[in-house]
């Protein structure tokens, strides 16, 4: 395996100096094989509320800016071992979502076949359907840990299927996840009705509160989520509302009484060792943000997924 090409030394160029890629990485284009590519769906036709979120894989790069390579956390410096790219937008179309859902399955499928894995930047919630189909045709039944404010299992809006409020029901539905496994992590806030969690665990949803994540601590629930998901293949997707709107006001749908950044990066680390194959970070709306705090925590999430991946990668290649 030749020395993968890492991200531009900070001590000689400065960080803020040339376009912006993800934590500073080289294009797709710049190497011959990606072990693991960072790619922006800008795309958000599909929100109930807010726009914005197409802007978010820029205002995340433009954040990456400051990452470093090291991750002393999870003792792993995800770069040096691994190609770690960004990979760019996958262009889909803002003015049909079924059309969008269509490309962006097909530019998914197309880094999966040639063994590169994902984390995708978003965009808005109803990304991660597609995404999903693709590793269902990979690697069969999904387990997921779906960080969120919401539960994303409604069913319609306006008679849509494919929104940001829906896409894990249609992802039961079509059993692509594995109901074993799956769990809704921070979700809080106002709901249609009680049915909205019959419904949810009808589809065989565990779910920890925000409200849980106060009282039990990240170390207990991440032992419990550890121990739901075991060996299976896992894909972790990231609403960035499932921060408080204090740690990430740049979004589409914000409601009070969230998570901390602090205790979402506690819980991603406690994730090592899993067989993460996907993830996503998904509703940065830059135009609420301030200072990018949001911009700024969905790039430390990002980061701490591609390390989770670069271990899991470590794993099966036994590097
Ligand atoms: N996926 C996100 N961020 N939000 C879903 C909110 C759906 C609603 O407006 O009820
Ligand atoms: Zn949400
Ligand atoms: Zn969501």
């Amino acid at each position: 395996m030749s020395t993968p090409i890492g991200p531009t030394d900070s001590s000689l160029v400065p960080r803020f100096a040339g376009p912006a890629t993800f934590a500073r990485l080289p294009r797709i284009d710049q190497v011959e094989h990606a072990d693991v590519a960072v790619v922006g769906v800008p795309f958000d036709t599909g929100v109930s509320y807010r726009p914005g979120a197409r802007f978010g894989p820029s205002a995340i790069r433009e954040a990456s800016r400051l990452l470093r390579p090291y991750h002393p956390g999870l003792e792993v410096a995800p770069f040096e071992r691994f190609q770690v790219v960004d990979g760019g937008d996958i262009p889909v179309n803002p003015y049909s979502v079924g059309d969008a859902v269509e490309t962006l399955d097909q530019g998914a499928s197309e880094f999966l076949d040639a063994g590169t894995r994902l984390v995708t930047l978003g965009g808005d919630h109803t990304i991660a359907l597609p995404l999903l189909r693709s590793l269902y045709r990979k690697h069969g039944p999904i387990a997921m840990l779906h960080f969120d404010a919401h539960l994303d299992t409604w069913d319609t809006y306006f008679g849509e299927p494919y929104t940001h409020g829906t896409p894990f029901r249609r992802a039961v539905e079509e059993g692509i996840l594995d109901t074993e496994a799956i769990a809704h992590v921070g979700t809080r806030g106002p709901l249609y009705g009680k049915r909205d969690l019959e419904d949810d665990r009808r589809f065989g949803f565990g779910i920890v509160t925000a409200a849980d994540v106060l009282r039990k601590g990240v170390d207990e629930i991440s032992d419990a989520l550890r121990r739901r998901i075991g060996n299976r293949p896992l894909y972790v997707s990231v609403d960035i509302d499932v921060l408080d709107p204090a740690h990430a006001p740049g979004t589409g749908t914000p409601e009070a009484g969230g998570i901390t950044s602090r205790e979402l990066l506690e819980m991603l680390r406690g994730l090592a060792d899993l067989n993460l194959v996907g993830a996503d970070v998904v509703e940065v709306a830059p135009a609420y943000d301030h200072a990018q705090i949001t911009s700024t925590a969905a790039s430390h999430v990002a980061y701490d997924l591609v390390s989770l991946l670069a271990l899991n990668h470590a794993k099966r290649v036994g590097n």
